[in-house]
């Protein structure tokens, strides 16, 4: 009551002291930072770069703002520094090398806390919340396990081959729906047989909101998190957030229920069920302890959809347009199908180590073109640091920008001409031995590019990736020619806006190359159907 009252005594100057003292030490603290932080364009006051940063392909502009401020600049959205990482060495000493300091993520309020209530590992915080997800996910994707799923991957590469067969001019539908069954066979043991199956429809339709949440400047709880605790019934907005996180999570609990139904079954008969991540858990989850509610449990298959099969198909997408557009690849990898394989049988998994372009031009694709073109979901930092002088403070974002760190040409040179050689292990094993400066160093990556992220939080699908990328490009590389159509002008940086990128739409020609190819193929497509009888497929 007395300070109350001592208060309301102030003469009107001392209020407007007050009320400009605020922001002023507000400003003066952000300048502080701001000296100290890698360099960058000039911010606004309490605005940043808001007016800087371009509404279409921001990772041109930050490679572009890379030459000018150097490969780790920052840039301010609102009050929020963002760091952006722009050469692979740099990446790999923060994130990987310091990773303890860098493995969380922003705080993605609208989407991670209200929207799925911190039940996706893919924007939660690091922490142990976070360990025991992602542990679990390990388990699904270790060496053995990984084994299990390439009979069901190969089998899908063959019905992908028949299906272009039959339908060249949809290849980028049917390229989805291969990616799309190989994602469901691997978390819950079902196939995806059409696009319009509606646990399909159902992802998409989840994706698309929990995108729309992203968008800056939509929520002000993103600047003002305490927003997040009004009751619902005075903030519709959150109210209609969490109906939506409720019929998410209802569908990816009722997903759950199928493979338990699945394991009952198969158990009073006396059979098996196909290996997925869900049976795996289920069954850990009987054996020991595992601390997560069934909502949260059940996000851990549903994380897989929206992770790994836009990714997986967005790249191959990118391996037509690398195809059409540098015909002498089509020619070296049909060179080497031809002597290694023939035409009177067609790639397998087992044909991999005798198929170093193929591999190559895999890896290519990845780095010519990164799906996740700003290394996927930020990094955040969660202590202070300092990095050759500057100063990180705790709670920066760090965008690893995966667009200028491929495109790099210290690392690659002339880096927008797709040449898989880059790749072969004699070309990789060189590169390591002679170090020099804009003329092909290193990457110091294992797998010589950065698509896949970096440190504790690397995608941990990349095996699974690597593996649908192989056996389906072996297969198609085999079977057809993938040709540019007459009169259409290729732009190889025509492609989509958004998290993940892949090329704008294009047409081209794919046509068998001989009668023996097509026999072939029909005859895998029979063999195929009686792998994919066990997964049994979500209808429509
Ligand atoms: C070509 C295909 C793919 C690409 C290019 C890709 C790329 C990425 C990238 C860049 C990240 C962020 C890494 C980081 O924060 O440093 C990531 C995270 C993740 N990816 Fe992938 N990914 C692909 C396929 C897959 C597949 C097939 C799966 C699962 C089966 C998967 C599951 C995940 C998950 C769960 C995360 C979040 C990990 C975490 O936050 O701890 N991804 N991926």
């Amino acid at each position: 009551m007395a300070i109350t009252s001592a208060f309301a005594s102030w003469p009107p100057y001392a209020w407007l002291s007050l009320i400009l003292v605020i922001p002023v030490v507000t400003l003066l603290h952000d300048i502080w930072v701001w000296m100290r932080m890698p360099p960058g364009p000039t911010p606004l006051p309490f605005v940043g770069n808001k007016f800087q940063l371009p509404q279409k392909s921001p990772w041109i502009q930050f490679q572009d703002w890379s030459k000018k401020y150097g490969p780790i600049f920052t840039i301010w959205i609102g009050r929020k520094p963002t760091i952006v990482l722009s050469d692979p060495v740099i990446a790999q000493e923060l994130l990987e090398k310091r990773s303890t300091k860098y493995s969380s993520r922003p705080r993605m309020v609208a989407m991670g806390e209200i929207l799925w209530d911190g039940a996706s590992i893919l924007v939660q915080p690091y922490g142990k919340q976070w360990s025991t997800r992602r542990k679990l996910l390990h388990q699904a994707m270790t060496p053995k396990a990984l084994k299990m799923y390439k009979p069901a991957q190969t089998a899908e590469a063959s019905r992908l081959c028949q299906h272009l067969l039959d339908r060249p001019a949809d290849w980028e539908k049917l390229l989805e729906r291969y990616t799309s069954s190989i994602v469901f066979s691997v978390a819950y043991g079902h196939r995806i047989d059409s696009l319009n199956a509606e646990v399909i429809r159902d992802r998409f339709k989840f994706m698309t909101y929990a995108a729309s949440l992203n968008v800056p400047g939509r929520y002000m709880v993103e600047s003002w998190p305490f927003l997040k605790y009004i009751p619902d019934v005075l903030a519709p907005w959150k109210a209609d957030i969490k109906a939506h996180g409720r019929e998410e999570a209802t569908a990816n609990m009722a997903l759950v229920d199928v493979v338990r139904s699945d394991l009952a079954r198969a158990r009073t008969r006396g059979d098996d069920i196909p290996d997925s991540l869900c049976k795996l858990l289920l069954e850990l989850r009987e054996k020991e302890h595992i601390p997560l509610s069934d909502r949260d449990f059940s996000y851990i298959p549903a994380s897989l959809f929206g992770a790994g099969s836009d990714t997986t198909a967005s790249t191959l997408c990118s391996a037509f347009l690398a195809l059409v557009t540098h015909p002498d690849t089509l020619a070296a990898a049909h060179a080497e199908l031809d002597s290694v394989i023939g035409p009177s049988r067609s790639p397998t998994f087992d044909d991999e180590p005798h198929l170093p372009y193929i591999r190559a031009l895999a890896k290519e694709v990845l780095r010519w073109r990164p799906v996740a073109v700003l290394g996927g979901t930020p990094h955040a930092s969660t202590e202070d640091d300092h990095y050759e002088g500057y100063y990180i403070p705790s709670g920066t974002t760090i965008l690893g920008n995966s667009w200028a760190i491929n495109l790099n040409e210290e690392y690659y040179p002339n880096p927008h001409h797709f040449d898989p050689t880059r790749f072969l292990d004699s070309a990789m094993a060189e590169r390591a031995k002679n170090l020099t400066p804009l003329s092909g160093r290193a990457h110091p990556a294992k797998a010589g590019h950065s698509s896949f992220g970096w440190g504790r939080r690397i995608c941990p699908g990349a095996d699974l990736a690597a593996n649908s990328l192989f056996i389906a490009l072996a297969k198609i590389l085999w079977a057809f020619d993938v040709a540019p159509r007459k009169g259409v002008v290729y732009d190889t940086f025509k492609y989509t806006e958004g998290f993940n990128i892949r090329p704008q739409k294009f047409e081209c020609d794919i046509t068998i190359r001989s009668e023996a190819h097509r026999e072939v193929l029909l005859r895998d497509s029979k063999e195929a159907e009686g792998v994919l009888e066990k997964f049994t497929p979500f209808g429509e």
